[in-house]
């Protein structure tokens, strides 16, 4: 597959200005986007996504390694390599708050070359889609947070560009908004033909969006793999097993040495069993243990793993991977 974004060896450094202290937000990264691809950069607070983003859009600029878009490096021809990439970053720095969103969608549209009368359909098509066209008179800076951002995604849109930066996209809207945000992506993903990267805390917007995903923690890449694969690699099963009773000294033995992660909690009456698994059939051995003394269960249930609880597992490097 064609690449169209390749990050190489970038490091960033800032220098805080009391203590004049030194600290490594991004340390040596590398990883590529092909062409048509959503990536995920996903990471804890203070990580280095906002670092990376800005890197990539050319507000920074890396003390080491390169950035190529299309194959032309950011540092040797920037205003050549940046014609290719819009960026929504956090607080909307794209918009003009003292335009209106139709003024602010022309304005850009103007950007382009394009005439008002040329792109007219266009800005209609997309104050529909965005649900933005009850506002289109409306000043930006009178427009919810939830609104602004959609703003900044269609104007985003509007640029062409073959690559869309978004950082944290969702951060900050309410359920509703935040919904109607990760819709409206969808809807990009699946109709514009473009390359996005977005950054985000948010797992259903990786989860839903994403066909790969970057997990970057202290400024290094612990993962780049896809999502789907993620998820394989971590498909373990959380059981509770409830038992009318308890178990026996030897049989407790039995499980630890067959499942030395198994939680058994006793209670008064009752005791629980907690166990991880990664295959199913593994619950039949347990049973075994069980029947040896005949021991009543009650109930079991069962839990699949969510993307989130990938994440967490990954960044307390429960796992080893190969880079991709
Ligand atoms: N302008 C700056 N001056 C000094 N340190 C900075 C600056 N910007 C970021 N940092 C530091 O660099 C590190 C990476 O920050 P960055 O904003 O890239 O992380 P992030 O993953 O986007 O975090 P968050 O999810 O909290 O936004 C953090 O330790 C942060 O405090």
């Amino acid at each position: 597959m064609e690449s169209i974004i390749e990050v190489r060896n970038i490091k960033k450094t800032y220098k805080k200005r009391k203590s004049k202290e030194i600290i490594t937000a991004v340390n040596d990264i590398s990883f590529t986007v092909n062409k048509g691809e959503i990536l995920g950069l996903l990471g804890p607070n203070g990580a280095g996504k906002t670092t990376t983003i800005k890197l990539i859009c050319g507000l920074l600029i890396p003390d080491s390694g390169f950035i190529k878009v299309n194959g032309i490096d950011t540092q040797e021809k920037r205003l050549h390599a940046l014609r290719h990439i819009s960026a929504v970053l956090e607080g909307n720095r794209n918009l003009y708050w003292r335009l209106t969103v139709r003024e602010n969608l022309e304005y850009f549209a103007g950007n382009r070359g394009k005439s008002r009368k040329e792109v007219a359909l266009e800005i209609d098509d997309l104050l529909e889609k965005f649900r933005l066209k009850e506002k289109e008179k409306e000043l930006v800076n009178r427009l919810s947070r939830g609104m602004q951002q959609k703003l900044a995604i269609a104007v985003a849109m509007l640029a062409d560009s073959e690559v869309i930066l978004l950082d944290e996209p969702t951060l900050g809207l309410d359920v509703e908004t935040g919904y109607e945000v990760r819709e409206m992506l969808q809807d990009i993903v699946k109709n514009y033909n473009r390359t996005i990267i977005i950054s985000s805390h948010d797992m259903d917007v990786i989860q839903n969006l994403c066909e790969r995903t970057v997990i970057i923690n202290h400024g290094e890449i612990v993962t780049n793999d896809k999502v789907d694969n993620l998820l394989r690699l971590f498909d373990v099963r959380a059981y509770t097993i409830t038992l009318d009773g308890f178990l026996s000294e030897h049989q407790q033995q039995l499980l630890l040495q067959k499942f030395p992660q198994l939680e058994y909690i006793p209670d008064t009456i009752q005791s629980t069993l907690k166990v991880d698994l990664t295959k199913s059939e593994e619950i039949y051995d347990l049973f075994d243990v069980l029947k040896l003394e005949h021991t009543p269960v009650e109930s079991i249930d069962k839990k699949t793993v969510n993307f989130e609880e990938v994440f967490m597992k990954i960044v307390k490097g429960e796992k080893q991977y190969a880079m991709v």
